[in-house]
């Protein structure tokens, strides 16, 4: 499975009726709900992270991604936007790049 292929589901999923599906739940409630369900999943992989639990971990780490894709579909941002712009970052390092931003 990647990514691509996720964000391809999620995409499906999106016009599949509400009670039969949790992505189009997701999205029928609105980018808010979506963005704060990713927040949740976010905060549990922190919390795995933390108790050093890999399986428990793993698992979070799929929600997550998971949910970022569906938060990303509620406000019409891509994956391939995303890859866009980790691709334009990797001329540098990391240092420079968090330098470079905006304060
Ligand atoms: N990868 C996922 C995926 N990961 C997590 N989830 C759902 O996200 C929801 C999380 O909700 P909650 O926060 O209530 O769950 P929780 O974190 O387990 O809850 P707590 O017990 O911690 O409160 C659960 O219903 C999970 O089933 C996912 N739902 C869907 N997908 C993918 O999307 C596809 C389409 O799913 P539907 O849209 O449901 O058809 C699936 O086949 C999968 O490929």
């Amino acid at each position: 499975m990647t990514l691509e292929e996720l964000e391809q589901i999620v995409a499906t999923r999106a016009s599949a009726p509400p009670d039969e599906s949790w992505t189009a739940q997701l999205l029928a409630r609105g980018p808010e709900y979506a963005a704060r369900k990713f927040g949740e999943e976010a905060v549990e992989a922190v919390i795995e992270a933390v108790r050093n639990d890999p399986s428990s971990l793993t698992s979070e780490a799929a929600d997550v991604l998971y949910h970022l894709l569906v938060m990303l579909r509620a406000r019409d941002v891509t994956l391939a936007d995303v890859m866009e712009e980790l691709a334009r970052r990797q001329s540098r390092t990391g240092l420079q790049e968090k330098a470079s931003r905006p304060r």
